[in-house]
């Protein structure tokens, strides 16, 4: 355990003024006087700064697989997600042990009819509060519990607030994860959900008649209708992320606009820390692999991966990219071990989260498989994050 030297006032009553910073010492908070260091009363206590909450950002359109990726990331650090207890039945919220995951719905400042009173969509950052936004995801960032709004999507009205505790992995999910600059700098790392418009079309038709009772042609109208928002305000936001899952229609089929095999392509930047990108056989080569043969079953129209360096929106990124579908998910064994960096913890790590969640879409393709490594990354980032913050505060002793 660190140690860290603490000013503190000697009577926390004598306090009139705002404490500078609150740092979070063994469960406990403490206000820290960085100015009234002369006055204030010198000790030495055992520091845990470990307990600083990671903030992780999901960005995507509504329809595009966030819940699922969510599902997938919080089995990874173990432990199912649940709404909180006794709360509010339309909470967003999921919690588990180590994560909270909130929706950023719950930041409209527009309920249902007043966006349509005013004419705008969810999308437009005129029907969002990004300054309650900001101060929330610090505050938590930060130690502090809040008072979270509700946008309830059964009623579509602003809900009274839950509150919503520190938690270890703070995973905030939604449409402008990274719209806003003091957001986006909050965050220890971004991920961003690109689904092409012929998958997204085929998804939404699928849920929203499915499960939703919608027409076609009410679902058409509806990506119509949020496309300029999306073009203006959601899809330039994937510039920012750390990562990017982007699912197009596959290239094995030409002109296949079935939509059943999807290539998916896991464009990852150089240079974040903590975070090493995953690569196939040779770091920094440029590999194609058709893993098709004795040790993986491939039925029409088969599996190819490709890897390499490349740039996106001027940023130097590896794309590791999967175009098909697996026959048999157990085979998958093979294809993780010639992937490396995947930050698993005992050979087959990545091949047992498929199988356990075989009933995910996209299990047998390669949106399942990278979110699922995604979620290993991030893992990964965490205890990297943590461990270097616990030694942070001994170093700053010594200086
Ligand atoms: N990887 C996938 N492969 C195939 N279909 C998928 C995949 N991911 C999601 N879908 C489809 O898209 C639908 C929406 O997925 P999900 O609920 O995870 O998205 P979401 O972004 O959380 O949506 P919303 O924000 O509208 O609640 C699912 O019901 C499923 O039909
Ligand atoms: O883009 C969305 C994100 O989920 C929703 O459409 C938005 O939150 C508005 O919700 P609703 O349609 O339930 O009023």
């Amino acid at each position: 355990m660190a140690v860290c030297t603490v000013y503190t006032a000697q009577s926390l009553n004598s306090i009139s003024t705002p404490p500078k910073t609150h740092l979070k010492f063994n469960q406990k908070q403490v206000l820290f006087y960085s100015t009234t260091k002369k006055t204030a009363k010198k000790t030495e206590i055992s520091c845990s700064a470990e307990d600083k909450t990671v903030v992780i950002g999901l960005a995507a359109d509504s329809g595009c697989g966030k819940s699922t990726f969510m599902r997938r990331l919080t089995s990874v650090f173990g432990g199912a997600a649940e709404p909180p207890k006794g709360g509010n039945p339309d909470s967003n919220t999921l919690i588990s042990d180590m994560t909270t995951v909130i929706c950023l719905d719950d930041y409209h400042s527009l309920d249902r009819t007043g966006r349509k009173e005013k004419g705008v969509t969810a999308l437009d950052p005129r029907a969002n509060n990004f300054d309650l936004m900001y101060e929330q995801v610090k505050a938590i960032k930060e130690g502090t519990a809040v008072e979270k709004p509700i946008y309830n999507h059964v009623t579509g009205l602003l809900d009274p607030p839950e509150l919503i505790k520190p938690p270890k992995i703070f995973v905030i999910e939604g449409l402008h994860p990274l719209y806003d600059a003091r957001v986006r700098d909050l965050l220890d790392f971004s991920i961003y959900l690109d689904i092409s418009n012929e998958v997204k079309f085929a998804w939404k038709i699928q849920r929203d008649m499915a499960e939703r009772g919608h027409s076609l042609e009410s679902i058409k109208a509806s990506i119509e209708a949020r496309k300029p928002d999306f073009d203006a305000y959601i899809d330039p936001q994937k510039q920012y992320a750390d990562t990017v899952i982007e699912v197009l229609p596959t290239q094995l089929i030409p002109d296949d606009n079935e939509g059943k095999y999807l290539r998916v392509r896991l464009i990852m930047k150089e240079g974040v820390k903590y975070f090493n990108p995953v690569y196939l056989f040779d770091e920094g080569s440029t590999i194609s692999w058709i893993p098709c043969g004795r040790k993986l079953t491939c039925s029409y129209p088969g599996i190819k991966f490709t890897y390499g360096p490349d740039t996106y929106y001027g940023h130097e990124v590896s794309v590791l990219e999967m175009d098909g579908q697996f026959d048999r998910l157990d085979e998958l064994i093979y294809v993780e071990s010639h992937l490396s960096n995947i930050s698993t913890k005992f050979y087959g790590e990545i091949t047992q989260q498929m199988l356990k969640h075989a009933d995910f879409p996209g299990s047998n393709n390669g949106t399942g498989l990278f979110q699922t490594i995604v979620g290993l990354k991030i893992r990964d980032l965490y205890e990297q994050l943590t461990a270097s913050k616990t030694a942070a505060p001994l170093e700053a002793t010594k200086a």
